[in-house]
């Protein structure tokens, strides 16, 4: 079975309706996520942040379909999941999702191109010819296609991962603590390949556009203000923050919402949101920087901290 994509990737890619998940039930029960509402803009990059147990995560895996909510409704591509059998949503998270995990999550057996191939391959599809060394190319490790997930460092590993994520040329990229496993140079290669993804016109993969280097541009740098590339192509990237597509909210490229704990890694997207408690208690716009959204992340926590401390005074 499969789902046709549609036609023009809507406004929104991704609408969160009045999300609650509750986990548990009577005394037992915990809401994760509270009555939430959020869209996500195509062609840009949302960073999701807030103190542990806030709901990242929960936000994150209702969004992309892995989770059901217990009220609310989650629309991808302006299809409405609740309304999905697990059949149709299987096939709706192959073809629309692409998901980055914090553990890279890459099958050990298999070589970086059979990794890179595996979600057509589970969608009873073959790559086209060229497509998955293109992917890799794109990540800047064509040269590593027959290596094992066990022979790549951390950073190239998360490449294949992206390289993977996008080779069904989803309707939106969730990454979960894409770079909570990796060193700052790495962190800041990768984060410059999802800023290059939403900064790109159109086939983020580029098997439209031979030679574009929508990623390969990246992997050489230069796409972030104050990130300096490497030759190696593990760029140094300190300093650097959301690119020329987060101050105009240019569109067209990918739209990625990734959840972090790192204020330098928040400061590549075009619009941070705050949880607490489940729900969405502030946002920032794009372009202000790490010190900036580490601080209202700070006031935050900090506010967290007094209202927990006086509920549990009053209980
Ligand atoms: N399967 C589950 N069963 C029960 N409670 C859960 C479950 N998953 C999450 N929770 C609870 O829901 C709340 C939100 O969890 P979630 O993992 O979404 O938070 P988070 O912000 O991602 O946290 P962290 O930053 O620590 O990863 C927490 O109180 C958590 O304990």
């Amino acid at each position: 079975m499969t789902t046709s994509r549609p036609g023009p990737v809507p406004e929104h890619p991704v609408e969160l309706r009045a999300v609650t998940r509750r986990y548990g039930q009577g005394t037992q029960s915990v809401t994760a996520l509270d009555a939430v509402t959020l869209t996500f803009a195509a062609g840009t990059m949302t960073a999701v942040m807030g103190p542990s147990g806030s709901g990242k995560s929960t936000l994150l895996h209702c969004a992309a379909g892995i989770d059901r909510p217990s009220e609310g409704e989650v629309l991808i591509g302006g299809t409405a999941l609740g309304a999905l059998d697990e059949n149709a949503l299987t096939v709706l998270r192959r073809e629309r999702v692409g998901f980055v995990f914090q553990a890279f999550n890459l099958v050990a057996a298999l070589t970086a191109a059979q990794n890179v191939e595996l979600p057509l391959r589970l969608a009873g599809r073959r790559a086209a010819p060229g497509q998955v060394g293109e992917a890799l190319r794109r990540v800047g490790l064509a040269d590593r296609a027959a290596h094992r997930p066990g022979e790549l460092s951390g950073g190239q590993q998360q490449r294949v991962a992206l390289a993977r994520a996008l080779i069904t040329r989803p309707t939106v990229l969730f990454a979960d603590e894409p770079t909570g496993a990796l060193d700052t140079h790495t962190s800041h290669t990768v984060l410059r390949m999802l800023r290059g993804l939403v900064d790109a016109d159109g086939d983020v993969l580029g098997t439209d556009a031979p030679g574009g280097g929508v990623l390969g541009g990246d992997v050489r740098g230069g796409a972030v203000p104050g990130g300096e590339a490497r030759a190696d192509g593990e760029g140094d990237g300190e300093g650097a923050g959301a690119g020329d597509g987060a101050r105009t909210g240019r569109r067209g490229g990918q739209t990625v919402v990734m959840v972090t704990h790192d204020p330098a890694a928040a400061a590549y997207a075009d619009r941070v949101v705050l949880l607490a408690d489940g729900r969405g208690v502030d946002e920032l716009p794009g372009g202000r920087g790490a010190e900036a959204i580490a601080a209202r992340m700070a006031a935050l926590e900090e506010r967290h901290r007094g209202a927990h401390a006086q509920s549990a005074v009053a209980s």
